[in-house]
């Protein structure tokens, strides 16, 4: 199977498909400390990041912000003292898209580098 680190967003518009339940299902056995919380009917990927201190969350959240820009698909990004939660889900398609899955497993690579 393709590790979801290797992939690359692709162009994502409303009316694409969301993801399905069978991929979804697989592919988030490479994503194993992600939630898939449902708001206002929505699904999304969430995770929650623990540091140190305000500065090192801060540093963090502002490598995600790069990560999505370098591949324009964005999350949600909620700084706290020492906590970084990430949520991803496509707007476009109120749902999940591969792209969110892709870009869940991305930002833990950040973790490592
Ligand atoms: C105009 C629209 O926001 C852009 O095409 C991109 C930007 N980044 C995006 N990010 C996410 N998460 N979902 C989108 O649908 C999306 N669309």
């Amino acid at each position: 199977m393709t590790e979801l680190t290797e992939l690359k967003c692709e162009a994502c518009q409303a009316g694409a498909p969301k993801i399905s339940e069978e991929e979804l299902a697989k592919l988030m056995k490479q994503i194993p400390d992600w939630s898939l919380p449902v708001r206002d009917g929505v699904m999304q990927l969430e995770r929650a990041y623990d540091f140190k201190n305000f500065k090192l969350a801060w540093a963090f959240a502002n490598r995600v912000a790069e990560l999505a820009e370098s591949e324009f698909h964005h999350p949600s990004i909620l700084l706290e003292w020492g906590k970084v939660t990430v949520t991803w889900w496509t707007h476009a398609i109120n749902g999940l898209h591969r792209n969110d899955l892709i870009m869940a497993a991305k930002t833990d690579a950040l973790l490592d580098s």
